[in-house]
């Protein structure tokens, strides 16, 4: 089936174009990622791509059979990856790229996820040096932060989240800043089914926005996008989008199937209800 799609539009706003990504995570092989693109493309409506900019983030394996799904029946998704090494060749077994991913046509790479930091002893330092990889190598960064159980119990969510943005700002390219995507996933609303409240979302995203304010400019804290991750599914999707400061969403579990991302999506209430 091949038919155009709208680009997405800016919010009114805030001017900032509204940015979906679904995080697969370790599902779906390369067949799967591509009988869910054809059923997403079939599910929703032209009007559906007006509201956001929609990425879909498999593993790997499937980022090339992903890719030529969408080219050849145009389909307006972006494609992102999981995960990147900094360094763009060399000995370095089992790594992956960031010129790699840019030939595949990978717009963003999800940086710093908290599965990459407490599983795989990935510090602050290390997901500095990979976003500002992704920056230099002209993709995109979605660079997720959050404080741990123990951190919010502690008071000390906003230290965690200034200590962890201020280490990415301090390496990124400059010229680069204001397209930079951050993502605020609170580990534990992660696959919790707990999310956290839009406002307390909505707290933490101008939080976020007034520190870029302060260590980067006005201007690049009015183009970063932010968005929230942890628990987002059909019934919540709307009321995390209407707050002011989040410009999007980081989907797991609900980002699967492709009739409940469809929904989460385009679904009744409509992503447009809140703008
Ligand atoms: O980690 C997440 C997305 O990156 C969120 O996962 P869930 O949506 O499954 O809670």
């Amino acid at each position: 089936m091949s038919r155009r799609a709208p680009e997405p539009e800016p919010q009114a706003g805030s001017g900032r174009v509204r940015l979906v990504v679904a995080n697969w995570k370790l599902h779906h092989t390369h067949l799967e990622a591509i009988a869910f693109l054809e059923r997403l493309w079939h599910l929703l409506d032209v009007e559906d791509y007006r509201r956001a900019e929609i990425a879909i983030c498999p593993a790997f394996t499937a980022l090339r059979s992903a890719q030529l799904t969408i080219e050849t029946d145009g389909m307006p998704y972006r494609l992102g990856a999981q995960d990147v090494f900094w360094e763009p060749s060399g000995a370095y077994t089992g790594e992956v790229s960031v010129p790699m991913l840019a030939k595949l046509d990978v717009k963003y790479v999800i940086v710093g996820h908290s599965e990459r930091r407490r599983l795989f002893g990935e510090t602050d330092d290390v997901v500095a040096k990979k976003a500002a990889a992704v920056a230099s190598g002209g993709l995109v960064p979605i660079v997720c932060v959050g404080e741990v159980a123990e951190e919010r119990a502690g008071g000390t969510t906003e230290a965690v989240l200034e200590r962890q943005l201020d280490t990415v700002l301090t390496t990124y390219p400059v010229e680069a800043l204001g397209e930079l995507v951050i993502a605020y996933e609170p580990v534990w609303a992660i696959g919790s089914g707990t999310p956290a409240t839009p406002e307390d979302a909505e707290h933490v995203a101008r939080f976020l926005r007034d520190r870029l304010a302060r260590r980067a400019s006005e201007a690049v804290a009015a183009r970063v996008r932010i968005l929230y991750g942890g628990s987002v599914d059909v019934g919540n999707a709307v009321a995390f989008l209407a707050q002011a400061d989040i410009d999007g969403l980081l989907v797991g579990g609900a980002s699967l199937d492709p009739e409940r991302f469809a929904q989460l999506l385009g679904g009744r209430p409509r992503i447009a209800s809140t703008s």
